[in-house]
């Protein structure tokens, strides 16, 4: 079984503190690197595929240190950066037996290899077809199928559902379940329900500080008791927004309801309800998706 292990990695840039003493213990399966814009995702990562020197601090994988195994950690890693580019003019094959070929994959090993990877990924009936014409959801699928050519024990995913519409997410978790039975995932998202529902571990990173890692229902824990759901009329809406995080308005059968975060009742007629990790997002963001 793999491991990783991020030791006190600070990284600066200039005199900016990206990341600041992150610490970090992974095995097997999927862990969601879940915070908001610039809070130091696609920095974290790249320290840990060593394109990346930190400041302070190391990266380990099974007691080594990353940077030191050079060859050797780049055979267990694959990796989808967040600018992935494609080659238009490629097919889906041709892309994926040139970049195994690029890997030191012989000619018939890169063949059977793409082959196997596109039936995994979905695309088999589209790997004659050019990238150009590609859906941003069957890019990333392209892009996922590159990062797994070595088949590596650890794969690094920034932001892969990037640009997918809301069927080809359905499409991406159900890959993310497989490929983490048997190996280290590591995927940055700032979007709530990609690692709802897709990751065993969430690792919560607010300015370049870990500030929480666990399992969703763990994590939940911290907001036990401080979810309510309020019925409210058009008067009471503003005053309670302005005092309160919240994380959804609905309306159901004319009556509106605010999803609100506050240590006791906020009114007479709220009622506690589970937390979902949208409002653990707001509770430590300060944001949700919508
Ligand atoms: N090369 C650089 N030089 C200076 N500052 C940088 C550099 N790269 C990143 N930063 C800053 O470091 C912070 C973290 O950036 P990073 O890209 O790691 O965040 P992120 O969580 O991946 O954000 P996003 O979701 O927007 O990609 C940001 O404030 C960014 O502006």
């Amino acid at each position: 079984m793999v491991t990783l292990q991020v030791e006190r990695v600070s990284k600066l840039y200039g005199g900016f503190v990206a990341l600041q003493e992150v610490e970090l213990e992974l095995g097997c399966g999927v862990y969601g690197l879940l915070g908001p814009n610039g809070a130091g995702k696609t920095t974290l990562m790249r320290v840990m595929t060593d394109l990346l020197a930190p400041s302070r601090g190391r990266v380990l994988c099974n007691g080594r240190d990353i940077h030191a195994m050079g060859a050797d950690y780049r055979d267990l890693l694959g990796y989808l950066p967040q600018d992935f580019g494609v080659y238009p003019n490629f097919t889906a094959e041709g892309f994926l037996c040139y970049i195994a070929r690029l890997k030191g994959l012989g000619r018939a090993a890169a063949r059977q290899k793409t082959a196997e990877l596109l039936e995994l990924v979905g695309l088999s009936d589209r790997r004659k077809r050019r990238l150009g014409g590609f859906s941003g959801g069957e890019r990333q699928r392209v892009g996922i199928a590159q990062a797994l050519l070595n088949e590596p024990q650890v794969l690094i995913l920034d932001e892969p559902t990037a640009g997918l519409d809301p069927q080809e997410r359905i499409r991406f978790r159900g890959l993310l379940n497989r490929l983490g039975k048997d190996r280290l995932v590591l995927l940055s998202t700032h979007i709530v329900s990609d690692v709802e529902s897709a990751a065993d571990q969430v690792i919560l990173l607010r300015r370049g500080q870990v500030i929480g890692q666990g399992t969703p229902t763990e994590l939940l824990r911290q907001l036990e008791g401080k979810v309510w759901n309020v019925p409210v009329t058009a008067q009471e809406q503003e005053a309670l927004a302005a005092r309160y995080p919240c994380s959804n308005v609905s309306r159901v059968d004319g009556v509106t309801y605010m999803r609100l975060i506050a240590d006791a009742p906020p009114t007479g007629r709220a009622e506690g309800v589970p937390a979902n990790l949208e409002d653990l997002s707001l509770y430590h963001f300060g944001q949700t998706d919508r």
